[in-house]
């Protein structure tokens, strides 16, 4: 999405490092709440000898959904399957996964948001009460068929709790929330990974590209390789606070963390809408990029940082948000926000 897809969390080729990816709920980092949580039901199951209850887990991306759900697999002693909502194109692939499943199995979907409607049909049951409930044959002689399945714990992954239909999200007894993770957290994972690339780093280094990792792990692996790489062209090979910095600044990765992509969405609100409100779709299509983007990628972490305010009438630039691009606000003229002067422009959908 961004000019350098470096510094997206969404995902590419090179995150898929297996070396990398923790196998175990103490060696993953963060995310202490969620953890305790699953440690205790991964017991309980195992105590019981039952398949684990469905679990839901969902935030932006690139904070760890999938390495998750492959450490509840292992943590279990089963055996895991992956596909993704959009995958799954029609009731027949869903299954056919299902039948396949052996005893206990996990079975991770990812983006289940985008699951289509039919495909949910086939879902509900199979969650509720491991069945799957077959159309044989058409018109009059049709008849529904109902197949046992085996336990099986269904782990879904989504960017979008929202766009979740009730019924599937009622169907889902664990939910769990991952939040961006703190600097502290950042770089443990950074430190983590360098040892295991045998990557020379000192804790400054560490530091630096913690802090501008946008909250994000998979940002911070690749920000790591990438100030590696400048590491031996322009040094030692050694990651220093100095070099990690001077990386990322060539980077174009800011103090904040924030990349080019961010401060285009930033600067749009401050200077062509006066710091909003603004609707989504007129940024997304001011910026050029997907909606979706918009909402998963960029905007959760300007929230976090508290730069931006999602609000009823649209987006708008907090205090922070003027602050960070160092231009002073221009004046509200009533209580309800500034006078943009763009008021015809705004969408209805933000
Ligand atoms: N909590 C963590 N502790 C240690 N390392 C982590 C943690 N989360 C992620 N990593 C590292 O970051 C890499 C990139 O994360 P990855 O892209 O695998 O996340 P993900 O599980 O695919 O995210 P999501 O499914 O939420 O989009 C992992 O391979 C792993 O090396």
């Amino acid at each position: 999405m961004t000019e350098n897809p470096d510094l997206t969390p969404e995902r590419q080729p090179e995150d898929h490092d297996a070396a990398l990816r923790p196998k175990s709920l103490t060696e993953f980092i963060g995310q202490e709440a969620a953890r305790e949580n699953l440690r205790v039901f991964v017991e309980a199951a195992k105590s019981r000898g039952e398949a684990m209850d469905h679990v839901l887990f969902f935030g932006p991306p690139g904070l760890g959904k999938t390495t998750l759900a492959q450490i509840v697999a292992k943590e279990l002693g089963v055996g895991f399957r992956a596909t993704s909502g959009p995958v799954i194109a029609k009731a027949g692939d869903l299954a056919a996964l299902l039948t396949n499943l052996e005893e206990g199995d996990v079975l991770f979907i990812d983006e289940i948001h985008r699951l289509s409607p039919v495909v949910e049909e086939v879902l509900y049951p199979a969650m509720e009460d491991r069945a799957l409930d077959i159309i044989i044959g058409e018109g009059p002689s049709a008849r529904s068929v109902r197949i046992d399945l085996p336990p099986f714990t269904l782990v879904g992954a989504t960017t979008r709790q929202g766009l979740l239909t009730t019924p599937l999200r009622d169907r889902f007894g664990i939910p769990v929330r991952l939040n961006f993770y703190t600097e502290e957290e950042l770089e443990r994972v950074v430190t983590r990974g360098a040892k295991l690339l045998d990557m020379a780093i000192e804790s400054g280094g560490a530091r630096e590209i913690a802090r501008r990792a946008r909250g994000t792990p998979r940002v911070a692996g690749r920000l790591m390789r990438r100030v590696r790489d400048f590491a031996h062209v322009a040094g030692d090979g050694v990651v220093t606070a100095k070099i990690a910095d001077e990386a990322l600044t060539r980077l174009e990765v800011d103090r904040l963390g924030l990349d080019a992509m961010d401060r285009r969405y930033l600067h749009m609100i401050a200077g062509i809408y006066k710091g909003g409100p603004v609707g989504v779709e007129t940024l997304a299509a001011g910026l050029a990029e997907p909606r979706d983007t918009i909402e998963e990628v960029v905007e959760p972490f300007l929230i976090q940082l508290g730069l931006i305010a999602r609000t009823a009438r649209g987006r708008c630039l907090n205090d922070g948000g003027w602050k960070h691009l160092d231009i002073t606000p221009p004046k509200r003229t009533s209580d309800s926000g500034y006078d943009t002067g763009q008021s015809g422009l705004f969408d209805a959908n933000g």
